[in-house]
């Protein structure tokens, strides 16, 4: 084997019986949904979905979306009149004139057929140039309009199965709006040239268009079927298509790229990529096999009607019951009535599969997937008391309860400690103390109202939270702070939370101080280490004016410096808010006026640090010893470190009051 390539691991091909397989799941009664959708449900939808597609045109450019229509009806207008000028051109070839003559009577009509072909040639011109010009704009409108739902959604909305299918089905609603206002652009000039074909094929004799339109019934509908047939495939698909590219994202992802290398994991990862990948060629393959069916039936009618057709001419012409002239014409107006039904059915199908794409879309921006925010709108000030009673949680796609039976509070001015082993409910109890979570039994209060009832966006503006996983903006490091809600006296005080979070001496190494890009290099940016990143997302937290502080493990990856300057400032920082602070190093909790143990979602204990540390039998008193045991500290200290800052051990980073934010 080349030493390039990525070894095949024998785990990738032969899982064991019992092992999960990776599966994007979906939310099945969506889909069902969706399923039962028929074709003439669809076809009543289709004008409003149009409408809707050239609603988005109308927004980005009026005029260009005018243009257009009257690009098509004109263009319309031409090839019919070209159809007209053909029957008097057949006209005067059959006629009883010498050949110069025929000639001079055709001559208008040949004329009128080259002018109108010339016109419609620009005008083709013409609508190709303003399609163009308008296409990535609707795009970007419509990518917009998806993005702006997804603001919109509950943050639980990505905890529920479907939710990120809906979107992605959404995200591909947003890529083909463009095509459906050309579709339904190519749809209405198709109809436009049929009338005027039709009108000439009517004035020739009245039994060939309906006989025509009976013809390319069988195709149109077969078209519409195997256009369904593909979407039904396609939206199946997602979840397999999602795996991939999460697959993708992960084996790209340079915070993982060291230990695809280090832990030679590259052909396992490739194996299942493409395990993956033979599951989506196996259901597309299915789906084409099925549409093509559907079609061969369709075009196979389809030929016998237009057989049927032909006979029916030649009998009208042979029988006397039109003229050879007119039998001439109606050869030419048959050839372009086909056309435009063709076109019609075509463009009618693929309208129609662009249709149940944009319904998707349409759905998503209506709804955010089924969790648009619905929360009252009082507006909560900086809150005083903030407090769960008999709080239960459970995720969505969880069989567990991950919160059950919670009571406790936190007042301004407080610092709350959540302790407790790995998977216990702290995150997930201060998400739902900052409003990001709501209750699925019992009640979470501010100040006394729920905060289902609150404005979420008035609500979250009184909070700062330091996640676990911090976002890295790729944003200059000033706006990183800020998050482009500067307060009023701007870099004093993005420099005085900086000052407090130990950013500052981040901001000092920025090739330019605040306005330094902070993206990877290869996006023109600065790259920071994962502690200074720390510090920032901290920095952020303070720069805002907001009454609940969450912290949520803040000084993981920081030195022992920067996390000694943080719980000094603590104190100084909780004053004007409330703070919940989750951590599983002990010592730090210290700062704490409370510290809350808890257990598969329960509370276990509640107290004060030396009230727990006393309690020698208590969990906590447990964890506390095991975290000494390995530093040598005395196991019974019961006291807690000096984290108030007033014995005058500020620390080796002096800080001070000034530099608090
Ligand atoms: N998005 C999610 N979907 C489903 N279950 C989840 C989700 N997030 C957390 N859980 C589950 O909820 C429970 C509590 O998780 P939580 O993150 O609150 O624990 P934690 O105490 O903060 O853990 P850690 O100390 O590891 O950070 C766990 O059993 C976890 O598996």
């Amino acid at each position: 084997m080349n030493a390039a390539t990525p070894q095949t691991h024998p785990e990738a091909q032969a899982p064991a019986e019992d092992e999960e397989e990776l599966r994007w799941l979906a939310d099945g009664r969506r889909i069902e949904a969706i399923e039962a959708i028929g074709i003439s449900a669809m076809a009543r939808r289709l004008p409003m979905l149009v409408v809707r597609a050239f609603r988005l045109g109308w927004r980005v450019d009026r005029s260009s979306v005018v243009l257009l229509l009257v690009c098509q009806v004109v263009s319309a207008v031409l090839g019919a009149t070209g159809l007209f000028a053909t029957t008097g051109t057949i006209a005067a070839l059959f006629g009883p004139e010498a050949v110069g003559d025929k000639l001079t009577r055709a001559a208008p009509s040949i004329l009128v057929i080259a002018a109108a072909a010339g016109a419609r040639a620009l005008l083709g011109i013409m609508i190709q140039t303003i399609t163009v010009h308008l296409s990535p704009r609707i795009s970007r409108e419509a990518e917009a309009a998806v993005l702006r739902a997804t603001v919109a959604a509950e943050l639980t909305a990505y905890d529920h199965a479907g939710y990120n299918d809906e979107l992605d089905a959404a995200d591909r609603g947003a890529e083909v709006c463009v095509d459906i206002v050309g579709e339904a652009q190519n749809l209405i000039a198709a109809v436009a040239s049929l009338l005027g074909a039709a009108g000439v094929l009517t004035v020739l004799h009245p039994a060939l268009l309906p006989l025509l339109v009976l013809a390319a019934l069988p195709q149109g509908i077969a078209s519409v079927h195997a256009a369904r047939v593909q979407f039904l495939a396609n939206r199946a698909a997602i979840g397999d298509r999602r795996v991939l590219a999460n697959l993708r994202w992960y084996i790209h992802l340079k915070r993982n790229a060291d230990q695809v290398r280090s832990d030679t994991m590259g052909g396992f990862l490739l194996d299942k990529y493409e395990q993956v990948g033979r599951r989506l060629d196996a259901s597309s393959r299915k789906a084409a096999m099925q549409s093509a069916r559907v079609s061969v039936v369709g075009a196979a009618a389809t030929g016998l009607g237009t057989a049927l057709v032909w006979t029916a001419m030649l009998w009208l012409v042979t029988s006397g019951r039109m003229s050879l002239p007119h039998g001439g014409a109606a050869v030419f107006a048959l050839a372009a009535v086909g056309t435009s039904l063709r076109g019609i059915v075509g463009y009618g199908a693929d309208l129609f599969r662009t249709g149940m794409y944009l319904d998707d879309w349409s759905t998503f921006l209506d709804t955010a997937g089924g969790h648009r925010l619905r929360r009252g709108t009082a507006v909560p000030q900086a809150p005083r008391r903030i407090e769960v009673e008999n709080l239960r949680y459970a995720y969505p796609s969880s069989e567990r309860t991950a919160l059950d039976g919670v009571s406790l509070h936190v007042e301004r001015g407080e610092i709350l400690a959540l302790v407790g082993e790995n998977g216990s409910g702290k995150t997930t109890l201060a998400k739902l103390l900052a409003g990001l979570y709501l209750p699925a039994g019992g009640s979470a209060r501010w100040d006394g109202r729920e905060t289902r009832d609150l404005d979420p966006h008035a609500l979250w503006q009184q909070v700062a939270v330091v996640p676990q996983d911090y976002a890295r903006w790729p944003l200059t490091c000033r706006e990183n702070i800020t998050l482009g809600q500067p307060a009023p006296d701007g870099d004093a005080a993005v420099m005085r939370a900086a000052e407090a979070s130990g950013a500052a001496e981040v901001v000092a190494k920025l090739r330019r101080g605040l306005s330094t890009l902070l993206a990877v290099e290869w996006m023109g940016g600065e790259e920071l280490s994962g502690g200074q990143w720390q510090r920032l997302a901290i920095a952020r937290a303070f720069h805002r004016e907001a009454g609940l502080l969450v912290l949520d493990e803040p000084t993981a990856a920081l030195d022992p410096r920067a996390e000694h300057r943080i719980f000094q400032n603590l104190r100084a920082v909780a004053r004007e808010r409330a703070v919940v602070l989750v951590t599983h190093r002990l010592t730090n909790v210290a700062v704490a006026d409370r510290i809350v143990v808890l257990e598969d979602g329960k509370v276990l204990q509640e107290g004060t640090f030396a009230d727990l540390v006393a309690d020698e039998s208590g969990r906590f008193r447990e964890l506390w010893d095991l975290q000494n045991e390995r530093t040598g500290v005395p196991a019974q200290r019961n006291r807690p470190p000096d984290t108030t800052g007033t014995t005058g051990t500020t620390g080796t980073t002096g800080t001070t009051e000034e530099t608090r934010p």
